[in-house]
């Protein structure tokens, strides 16, 4: 029996675009013909969350790549769950590698905005996964459980969250996780999520892969049982995202 999950796709376009090319990509989008059993998300940059909202249709959703605890206050240069929400946005992307290695935030923090994001009514995308070293010497599981362990302690609605694996050697490298290396750490995520969550939660969320997907690799990751989506950087910006969207 296949399974209930809708195959998700998210775009996130990380610190990318400017009006010209943000406007022909929503074009392209709204042009092509996207699997309608595909869930569909692309994340703008901050500044530009109205400007796509306004562009897209409602079925395809847009979300923030970060925000903070609060709801407002002095904390300059940072956006809340519920500005995203007032541009009519519904999601974020939370605890992203880049969030996590170039601007240092630490698993605790990444809880407490997972938990004021919920809190909020918005949906979110929170985002694991292991370095280089860290895989190197088999630390891949005990890096994924320990960072999944913070977020999971502040979700009690897991309908609104999808979960991203994005081993953080596979990002923007073009060196993609073999759909054997995905499988296997999507496979260990969904028996945590069984163990330490629920039989249902493990059944019923989206586990993503993310680093260097491709139109040439897509087909194969969206094979594997347990892989029920991605969360596409570089390629999310190209024609080629259309062909992702529509790999299952
Ligand atoms: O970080 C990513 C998505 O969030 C992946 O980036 P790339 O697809 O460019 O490797």
């Amino acid at each position: 029996m296949s399974n209930q999950r809708k195959f998700f796709v998210g775009g996130n376009w990380k610190m990318n675009g400017d009006k010209d090319e943000l406007t022909k990509i929503c074009n392209s989008l709204m042009n092509a013909k996207l699997h309608e059993t595909t869930e569909v998300v692309v994340a703008p940059p901050s500044i530009y969350l109205d400007f796509v909202r306004q562009k897209l249709p409602a079925k395809i959703g847009v979300s923030a790549q970060n925000c903070y605890k609060i709801p407002k206050g002095a904390f300059t240069g940072e956006i809340s769950p519920a500005m995203i929400k007032d541009n009519m946005c519904d999601w974020v992307i939370l605890g992203h590698s880049e969030r996590r290695h170039v601007f240092g935030e630490s698993d605790h923090l990444i809880g407490e905005k997972v938990k004021h994001a919920l809190e909020s009514g918005i949906s979110i995308i929170p985002c694991i996964g292991e370095k280089l070293d860290e895989r190197e010497s088999n630390k891949t599981n005990e890096v994924c459980f320990r960072q999944l362990k913070e977020i999971a302690a502040n979700i009690k609605d897991w309908t609104r969250v999808v979960v991203a694996y994005e081993p953080v050697w596979a990002i923007g490298t073009g060196k993609t996780a073999s759909p054997a290396q995905a499988q296997e750490v999507h496979k260990c995520v969904r028996d945590w999520l069984k163990t330490n969550v629920s039989e249902e939660v493990a059944k019923s969320t989206r586990i993503l892969y993310g680093g260097s997907v491709t139109s040439g690799n897509c087909k194969e990751l969206a094979s594997q049982p347990d892989v029920d989506g991605f969360l596409v950087g570089g390629a999310s910006l190209k024609p080629e995202f259309i062909d992702i969207i529509n790999a299952k």
